[in-house]
């Protein structure tokens, strides 16, 4: 049976106090359905965590977009797990590759993290994705298969892991893939995750991120082990984010 599809909204470094009124329409409509059949998440910026729980309860996860390896300690200015999860966060992305290019996050330092995330009870939503240069010199699945390897925890339990496949290149851009290539990329990644951690492997949900709009979540959400999608700009409109919501197939 395929996994529940997850629509997520990563605000990134987006979002004031004043911007709240974008989840509280998403709140209503997740209460009035939106999320029969597809489980829905929203990653603001930590300063408005604890605020967006408020808001979208019970109907729309949160959770947050980096965490420390470490339990708690003397890391100025970094978040651990534990404190995502005491503000009602119930996920964490790890290994964006925003952090990985700002903060020269390794794939060892992201298992770390996504390590810390499940000890501490959260989702972790590990991120994997080729830069240009990669893509052009035919480097895809190659990189994509060290991220794996690298990056995921071997304590594998299929409901506590998502992994989300972001091509660099098609971050923030407006470019996707073709749905040929994220169809042949998508079953590459799911072939390794059953290989690795078998049956549990299927059970990992397995998003598409970059670029996805309302225009074209339709298509990229209909692909085969596509099990939902992370959204940047776009999950900052909630009118855009609750059509990309309707567009995903449900459980
Ligand atoms: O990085 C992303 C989500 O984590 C994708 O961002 P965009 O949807 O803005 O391309």
């Amino acid at each position: 049976m395929a996994p529940t599809p997850l629509i997520a909204g990563n605000w990134k470094m987006n979002g004031l106090l004043k911007e709240l009124g974008e989840l509280q329409t998403l709140a209503e409509a997740a209460g009035a359905g939106l999320n029969q059949g597809r489980d829905i998440l929203i990653c603001p910026p930590a300063t408005m965590l604890s605020a967006s729980f408020g808001i979208l309860g019970n109907h729309v996860a949160v959770g947050g977009q980096d965490c420390h390896s470490a339990e708690s300690g003397a890391h100025t200015g970094d978040i651990s797990a534990a404190m995502l999860k005491d503000v009602g966060a119930r996920y964490v992305i790890v290994g964006h590759s925003e952090r990985r290019a700002d903060h020269g996050e390794s794939d060892e330092l992201v298992r770390a993290k996504a390590e810390a995330a499940m000890a501490a009870g959260l989702i972790a939503v590990i991120c994997i994705g080729e830069t240009e240069a990669e893509r052009d010199a035919d480097a895809t699945i190659d990189v994509l298969a060290r991220q794996l390897a690298s990056s995921l925890p071997d304590d594998m339990d299929g409901n506590r892991v998502v992994v989300a496949y972001e091509p660099v290149w098609a971050i923030g851009t407006g470019k996707t893939p073709t749905a040929d290539d994220v169809r042949h990329i998508h079953d590459f990644i799911r072939r390794t995750l059953v290989e690795r951690f078998g049956d549990a492997g299927n059970g990992v949900r397995i998003l598409y991120g970059g670029s996805v709009k309302p225009g074209n979540a339709a298509e990229l959400l209909a692909i085969d082990n596509v099990d939902g999608a992370l959204v940047g700009g776009a999950s900052l409109k909630a009118s855009d984010f609750i059509a990309i919501c309707q567009a995903s197939p449900t459980a």
